[in-house]
């Protein structure tokens, strides 16, 4: 068995607006975020994770900021592209754990949603799927309220 371990890592600066999206769910929130996309910062973690895993590449690389054909894309787009790149290349997701990092907007509420959504995305079971989220204590720029940061870890498994 081919076992494959990726981690992903993401920062999205706050911006004006009434909501965010993570993991593909839409949040009210005082601010916005912003990016080229619609900035779930959530999903490009985990996005990385998958093309970590692969070795091939990251978001940018697939997806670049300079091309207007991203701009506001829907994120989904990016995950679902690395998910067939995986099945293409004979892996199976194993797994897939997300933390989130800021003070507000408060993740548990949201975290099953998000789940679900990530399910729907990656075509894999709820329960292999985790959203979890920290507080960085009021300490650096989490803490201070100025943007949101994600981490995320995947297996790829090849049978
Ligand atoms: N944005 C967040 C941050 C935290 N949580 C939940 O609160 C728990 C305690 O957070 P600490 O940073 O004080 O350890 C954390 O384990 C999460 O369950 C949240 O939902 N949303
Ligand atoms: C997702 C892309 C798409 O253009 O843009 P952003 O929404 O700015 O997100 P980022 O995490 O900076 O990754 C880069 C890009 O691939």
């Amino acid at each position: 068995m081919d076992i494959r371990l990726g981690n992903g890592f993401d920062v999205h600066a706050f911006d004006d607006g009434d909501h965010v999206t993570l993991c593909g769910v839409r949040i009210d929130h005082d601010h916005g975020l912003k990016g080229h996309s619609d900035a779930d910062v959530a999903m490009h973690a985990i996005t990385d994770a998958i093309y970590g895993a692969l070795a091939m590449g990251d978001i940018g690389r697939h997806f670049p900021p300079s091309d207007p054909q991203w701009k506001g894309a829907a994120s989904h787009i990016f995950l679902s592209h690395a998910v067939e790149l995986a099945r293409d290349n004979g892996f199976s997701i194993g797994n897939i754990d997300c933390t989130i990092v800021c003070e507000y907007p408060k993740i548990g509420p949201h975290s099953n949603a998000m789940r679900t959504r990530m399910a729907q995305i990656t075509q894999i079971v709820e329960d292999r799927i985790s959203v979890k989220a920290t507080t960085s204590e009021q300490l650096g720029f989490t803490g201070r309220g100025e943007g949101i940061a994600a981490l995320a870890t995947c297996t790829l498994v090849k049978t």
